[in-house]
């Protein structure tokens, strides 16, 4: 067959204190995270942002030890996958290339070509498709490949999103069922799916297919579950001014605290390792919340992590992959035609030169007004709770 390889995708995490900063510098320096008129503008703004952020950032790391267990949660995912897949006859390498911390997406890359890789499987461990997730680092690869004629003598195929393998679904319904069971009224209580968010633009305007794909993935889970229990689904980890997908948890969670729910098992679905949105934001954020609402009965399911149903599952989906048809990166990278997601479209302000005048001095003082208030401390990016 070749050497065969695989890439796992993810996001990465600071794993000490002075990590955070330049981790959050990477993570706003994304044109996929923060979609602005002026590419030139990026940078400034992610020191900014990740500059002003980072003592709040650095204190919610230090709640779960100072890091994120991302990196080492993943190296054990990638040490099974490379075991059951050897089990069922596929001797493979498994690569980790994490989009904003190390091990970096290049290099990993540059590992995959010194040792020679001629079939790649290219794997982003988010079960649902975002351009902010994977399609961030599909778009990363592309530009990669694009510039390396080695590169593109690798037989690649990418995986846009996997939430509808049963293995999944049976999984999560494997681990709700463990905390259900633990209930004295099992039947009786709500199940709380919370994703992490994206703006609301992103689905409207850039066609991002994420919200539609929770939503079918939490009726997944809900059928692989086949129990009578109410459910609820939520969006978490709003950042920034603008509006993201509603409801947001902590609403959802007050509102439920009033309709009189005295049991909620939150299920974290947008991810498959702890990370800091579930062990700080759910486990001790969200449970203060529910605490104060009046829900005393707070229980979350952990995450898939190395659960051997779904690690015998993603061994599955890489062999499939190998036989399936290619999927390119400019396949999956654009998952709706008919919406223009990248490039990052121009400002439709700069149609005449005058405006091209008028957009530059207007963004020299927007850049100005940043500084400053990043200097005050008072502003109304702060007032917005952005900076
Ligand atoms: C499917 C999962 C995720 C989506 C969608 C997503 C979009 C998204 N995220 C931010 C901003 C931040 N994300 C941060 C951390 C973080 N994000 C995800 C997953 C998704 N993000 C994970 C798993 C993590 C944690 C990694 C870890 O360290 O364990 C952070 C940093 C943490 C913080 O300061 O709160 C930011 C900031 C945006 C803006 C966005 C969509 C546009
Ligand atoms: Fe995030
Ligand atoms: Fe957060």
């Amino acid at each position: 067959m070749g050497r065969v390889g695989v890439l796992l995708l993810n996001l990465g995490g600071p794993e000490q204190p002075d990590d955070v900063r330049p981790f959050l510098f990477n993570l706003f320096a994304d044109p996929e995270i923060i979609r602005l008129p002026f590419p030139w503008l990026q940078r400034p703004l992610a020191w900014l942002i990740s500059s002003s952020r980072a003592k709040q950032s650095q204190a919610n790391y230090q709640q779960i030890g100072g890091g994120s267990p991302l990196r080492r949660i993943t190296e054990e995912q990638a040490d099974a996958l490379k075991q059951v897949l050897a089990d069922k006859g596929t001797e493979a390498n498994i690569y980790i290339g994490m989009r904003y911390w190390y091990p970096f997406t290049e290099e990993a890359v540059a590992q995959i070509k010194r040792d020679g890789v001629e079939k790649l499987v290219v794997l982003p461990l988010y079960p649902q498709f975002s351009i902010s997730t994977s399609g961030s680092s599909f778009r990363l690869l592309e530009r990669l490949w694009l510039e390396d004629p080695a590169l593109q003598r690798i037989v690649y195929t990418a995986i846009p999103s996997w939430y509808e393998r049963p293995g999944y679904s049976e999984a999560m319904a494997e681990l709700i069922v463990q905390e259900l069971d633990k209930l004295e009224n099992p039947d009786q209580a709500h199940i709380f799916f919370s994703a992490h968010g994206v703006p609301v633009s992103y689905v409207e305007e850039a066609g991002d297919p994420y919200q539609r794909e929770i939503e079918h993935c939490t009726e997944l889970i809900m059928r692989s579950l086949n129990r009578s229990n109410p459910h609820t689904l939520a969006y978490q980890s709003r950042v920034g001014p603008v509006e993201w997908l509603q409801p947001y948890t902590e609403d959802a969670i007050e509102q439920l605290a009033q309709q009189g729910v005295k049991d909620l098992v939150v299920v974290p679905i947008s991810f498959v390792s702890e990370h800091i949105e579930t062990l700080q934001e759910i486990d001790i954020e969200y449970r203060e919340i529910a605490e104060e609402a009046g829900i005393h009965g707070f229980h979350r399911v952990p995450a898939l992590n190395t659960h051997p149903r779904f690690i015998a599952d993603m061994a599955d989906m890489v062999t499939e992959a190998l036989e399936a048809p290619r999927q390119l990166f400019s396949d999956v990278v654009q998952p709706d035609k008919k919406v223009k997601i990248y490039p990052q479209e121009r400002s439709a302000w700069g149609l005449t030169p005058v405006a091209e005048v008028w957009n530059g001095r207007l963004a020299m003082v927007g850049f100005l007004a940043l500084l400053l208030e990043l200097v005050s401390g008072r502003g109304p990016l702060h007032f917005v709770g952005i900076l």
